[in-house]
């Protein structure tokens, strides 16, 4: 893969946001008076190597979402496309995969629950792919323990601790995942389970997946109280840059 390579990013954000609590579409909630998805598709575009961003609608607000991306100030160099979503980010997924014109060889998916992702962390994801790795996420070494359990027989009951993974070979899995297109689009072609992320499709093609570091900004808007670290690092960014 060349550094000729076209990259397209592929935002699901067709998510309902039910972690969040009530209220409209998580990627259509406002952060900082800006929707989620308005930041995620910023951090997306601003990598000058990103040429394409399609945009995975709730699947009734594909208008919607056009006429918000038509009224956000967006970089000149990047296209926008809109398709409307599915039930699983999957589905999703695929939908915006079957948009993907000739000429694009990269794709990178990024949830719109992501929408401080630095571009210094987007452009690292592209580079890896470039450099010849079929899938690659970027991730966070833990700082908790992980337990493995015996799932609950029924809400509220002790759930007995099966092991414990040694966390040193751990990683937290973020967003942009990139991918070579043909790659990617093969595994959702073949993989018809339900999993939580793209790369693991990639894993169960047998193909080799590689971690690249992510940031901590990159974490996913899914309770309430991220989208109040959301807005703190929002407002320390607007501090740093008055310096
Ligand atoms: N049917 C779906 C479900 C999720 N997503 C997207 O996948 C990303 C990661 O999903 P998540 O954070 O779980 O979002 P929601 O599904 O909206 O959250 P919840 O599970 O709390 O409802 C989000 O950008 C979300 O919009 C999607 O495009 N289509
Ligand atoms: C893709 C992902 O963000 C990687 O951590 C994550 O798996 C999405 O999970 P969600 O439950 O759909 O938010």
């Amino acid at each position: 893969m060349s550094s000729e390579s076209r990259t397209a990013v592929v935002i699901p954000a067709a998510g309902r946001g039910v972690r969040l609590g009530p209220g409209a579409p998580k990627a259509l909630r406002a952060l900082n008076g800006t929707p989620i998805l308005i930041h995620a598709v910023r951090a997306m575009a601003a990598s000058r190597a990103v040429s394409l961003v399609i945009v995975v609608a709730p699947p009734d607000g594909a208008p919607e979402v056009k006429t918000l991306l038509d009224d956000h100030a967006l970089p000149e160099r990047t296209d926008f496309l809109v398709v409307p979503g599915g039930d699983s980010r999957q589905e999703s997924v695929r939908a915006g995969l079957d948009a993907l014109p000739p000429g694009i060889d990269i794709v990178l998916v990024h949830d719109a629950a992501r929408p401080l992702v630095p571009v210094d962390t987007v452009d690292g994801v592209i580079a890896a792919v470039r450099e010849g790795a079929p899938a690659v996420v970027p991730a966070l070494p833990l700082t908790d323990t992980v337990k493995q359990v015996e799932p609950a027989a029924a809400p509220g009951d002790a759930e007995p601790v099966v092991a414990t993974p040694e966390r040193a070979r751990l990683r937290a899995v973020q967003t942009p995942q990139g991918f070579d297109r043909a790659t990617l689009v093969r595994a959702h072609e073949t993989v018809t389970d339900n999993v939580t992320d793209d790369a693991s499709m990639v894993e169960q093609l047998g193909l080799p997946v590689v971690v690249v570091p992510g940031h901590e900004e990159a974490f996913k808007v899914t309770r309430p109280l991220d989208l109040l670290l959301a807005e703190a690092v929002l407002a320390r960014r607007r501090a740093n840059d008055g310096f």
